[in-house]
């Protein structure tokens, strides 16, 4: 049973990443399928589905008369097992139509969601969750999950603050599990809970369903390991639809396509069927005789010898659009009673043909967009990874051992312009980072010069690599961070406020954290030129104007003072702007405010020891996490050079922030020019009327 089309008229498809405004990202990228190679099925482009006669071409066939209306009566996943053929099939579309209409309006990861209507249906059909454990990869893709288990009302406010989480979430129901919004760790978590339910006794399904970019993650591979090993029946679903954002690259992305696109193996056997179906006696025993030779003829032309050799049973290709296939497969899984893997083959974007035609991501995570024409509806803007990709081209340009490495991201991090004008020198890893960095240490150790651009919040997963890999080797990489800082709607997990902290104590690496385009394409510059290691970290959105400094002392940007040194006010990275408007509001009280951008924050530039001795208070504020921060470094060299300059470090506190958009949660946190100007204000007239100028309490929020 195929699943029905979403309405959709026929439309341009949005053209190119609205991400970073790329005109459409070439498959020129390494690892994109090769010409002649398999069919577009790696672009999520597909025929549209068989419409009804009398519809409208493209439109989705009208339920068939007399079904009931499902969706609005789904509560839970009993109500699902309930349905036939014909109502699961217009449950399916009026699912797809709810995602589009919700999504449009709160953007979102539509084409992932719209991949997995058919296969979530099925999970919640054959499986009995809470009791049996349904976990997700990455979780993105966990929307359909989220409307078939009671939370329909909840998408009008999808990625909002005090909305739905865009991700699984405990809080919200005990349906839910994995958190976290970064991929290859479901596998893991399976392995876990497969083991305690083992050892407490207790007879209950534990199903992770992966992604075949997750699926590039070395993580997965050592829990695949340890599932096999164990033996304990864990059912791994792999939701098959050959793309991250960009197709998914390697070996394995090679052998799964090998799996899901060999028409010879599937059309042999389906013809062999058919005419045996006709045969009567003799054909169906004949065929039982085939079936059993299938195993050797799929190992010759579909060899899943991978995942048998690790000691996992392989229950697949299925398609992963029609719902009794998926079930069929499913409760096959779940009779083994041992590790299985099912193999799902399914299509980004299914159902909407803006999605299925954006060649780019397959509308992977669109902001808001007309339901109608899938057109974005941002107004573009120059965005910081505008600025960091056309920058990285003209260093290219000029320098031939310039290469950049992405996991899985080029679009996102701004890879794809220099993978398209240089396709041997950028390098898509899949979603691996902690191999892209040692990767690009032996990239170093070859000669060349890496640039490895991931969002910020990833490359947490790889500090170590970072550490010994490159730093202990004194190897000249660059780490391009974008991301940085408080992102917003995806939540906590992928806020990049840790880097400064982190990698801020790595002996030997340089973090550059520019202002504006101006210092950015500068510090990349710098970075680039470096002899050991560096970070340049920039936060999302769109980059605000350009901040020219009044003088730069000992590399330090000067960009405002006041008629009095009462405070050094240290702007960390894009809160420049925000500590230059804080200036003007504490002037209005009397105070000179200097206002310094130091470019690059760790190690602390030796020149603000100067600066602070010359000032009555000293005060940074980072969009980074504040324990372990810029402002704790100064502190400490301020301690070790003997300045009794009194400080206070204004920051993003440790702490699991919830999902909103970046200006709600930076105000909650009193970063804002208006917060920083109260707080600033406040010590100075305590400094003014303590006769200690140590006496400053910190009482932020
Ligand atoms: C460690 C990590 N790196 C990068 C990302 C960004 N990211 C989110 S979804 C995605 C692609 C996932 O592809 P796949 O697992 O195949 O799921 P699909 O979107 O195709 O359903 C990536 C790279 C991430 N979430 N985690
Ligand atoms: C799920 C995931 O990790 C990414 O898709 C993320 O949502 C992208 O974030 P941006 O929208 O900031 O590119
Ligand atoms: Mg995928």
């Amino acid at each position: 049973m195929k699943a029905d089309r979403a309405p959709g008229a026929d439309r341009d498809s949005r053209t190119g990443d609205s991400r970073t405004g790329d005109p459409g990202a070439g498959d020129s990228r390494p690892g994109a399928p090769r010409p002649g190679g398999p069919p577009a099925e790696e672009s999520c482009r597909r025929e549209p589905a068989p419409a009804r006669p009398g519809s409208a071409p493209g439109a989705r066939p009208a339920p068939e008369a007399g079904e009931p209306a499902p969706l609005s009566a789904i509560r839970g996943p009993g109500d699902l097992r309930r349905l036939g053929p014909a109502e699961l099939r217009t449950l399916a579309g009026q699912i797809r139509d709810f995602l589009v209409a919700k999504v449009a309006r709160t953007g979102g990861h539509i084409g992932p969601n719209l991949g997995v209507v058919e296969l979530t249906l099925a999970l919640h059909r054959v499986f009995d969750s809470p009791h049996d454990r349904l976990l997700f990869d990455t979780g993105h893709q966990a929307y359909v999950h989220k409307i078939v288990t009671g939370r329909q009302a909840g998408f009008d406010q999808l990625r909002q603050r005090d909305g739905l989480s865009g991700y699984p979430n405990r809080a919200e129901s005990e349906h839910d599990i994995i958190e976290n919004s970064h991929a290859s760790t479901a596998l893991s978590y399976a392995d876990g809970l497969a083991k305690a339910y083992a050892l407490r006794g207790e007879n209950r399904h534990v199903v992770a369903v992966v992604g075949d970019g997750a699926l590039t993650g070395g993580m997965c591979w050592e829990a695949l390991n340890n599932i096999a090993g164990a033996g304990n029946p864990v059912v791994v679903v792999v939701n098959d639809n050959g793309r991250s954002y960009a197709p998914t690259i390697g070996g394995l992305a090679d052998r799964l396509a090998t799996l899901r696109l060999t028409p010879g193996y599937e059309h042999t056997l389906d013809k062999v069927r058919d005419a045996l179906d006709r045969t009567p006696l003799v054909g169906r025993a004949t065929y039982e005789v085939l079936h059993a030779v299938k195993k050797g003829v799929k190992d010759v032309l579909a060899p899943q010898g991978m995942f048998e050799d690790l000691g996992l049973k392989y229950v697949g290709p299925v398609d992963g659009h029609d719902v009794e296939a998926v079930e069929s497969a499913l409760r096959r899984a779940k009779a083994f009673g041992g590790p299985v893997i099912v193999h799902a083959v399914t299509r980004k974007g299914y159902g909407y043909r803006p999605a299925e035609e954006d060649d780019a991501d397959c509308f992977h995570g669109p902001g808001a967009f007309d339901a109608a024409t899938g057109v974005a509806l941002a107004k573009p803007a120059v965005k910081w990874t505008n600025v960091f990709a056309d920058e990285l081209v003209a260093l290219a340009d000029e320098r031939p051992d310039i290469v950049g490495i992405t996991a899985a991201m080029a679009g996102p991090t701004g890879i794809a312009p220099l993978m398209r004008k240089y396709p041997q020198r950028a390098y898509d890893v899949g979603i691996a980072e902690q191999h892209a960095v040692t990767s690009a240490a032996g990239l170093a150790l070859g000669g060349l010069r890496p640039v490895v651009a991931v969002y910020a919040t990833f490359l947490n997963r790889a500090f170590d690599q970072v550490l010994l890999d490159v730093a202990m080797h004194k190897l000249p990489v660059t780490f391009v961070l974008d991301r940085a800082g408080i992102t917003g709607p995806d939540g906590p997990s992928h806020y990049g406020m840790w880097d400064m902290s982190i990698f801020g104590v790595v002996p030997g690496l340089a973090i550059a954290a520019p202002r504006d385009a101006a210092t950015l394409r500068e510090e990349l510059r710098e970075a680039v030129a470096a002899d050991g290691p560096t970070i340049v970290r920039y936060p999302t959105g769109s980059v605000g104007p350009d901040l020219p400094a009044l003088r730069r002392v000992g590399g330090v940007d000067v960009l405002a003072e006041g008629a009095a040194p009462d405070v050094l006010l240290v702007a960390v990275g894009a809160f420049a702007h925000l500590a230059v408007a804080a200036a003007a509001r504490i002037a209005e009280h009397g105070y000179g405010v200097t206002v310094v951008d130091p470019r690059w924050v760790r190690p602390v530039p030796d020149a603000l020891v100067g600066m602070a001795a010359g000032h009555r208070l000293v005060v940074s504020v980072e969009d980074g996490v504040r324990e372990g921060g810029v402002g704790t470094a100064i502190g400490q060299k301020l301690r070790d050079a003997a300045v009794a300059t009194p400080l206070r470090d204004l920051g993003v506190p440790a702490a699991w922030h919830p999902h909103g958009s970046r200006g709600e949660i930076l105000a909650a946190l009193g970063l804002t020019a208006q917060d920083v100007a109260r707080d600033v204000t406040g010590w100075l007239s305590t400094l003014d009327d303590a006769d200690d100028p140590l006496a400053l309490r910190v009482d932020r929020r």
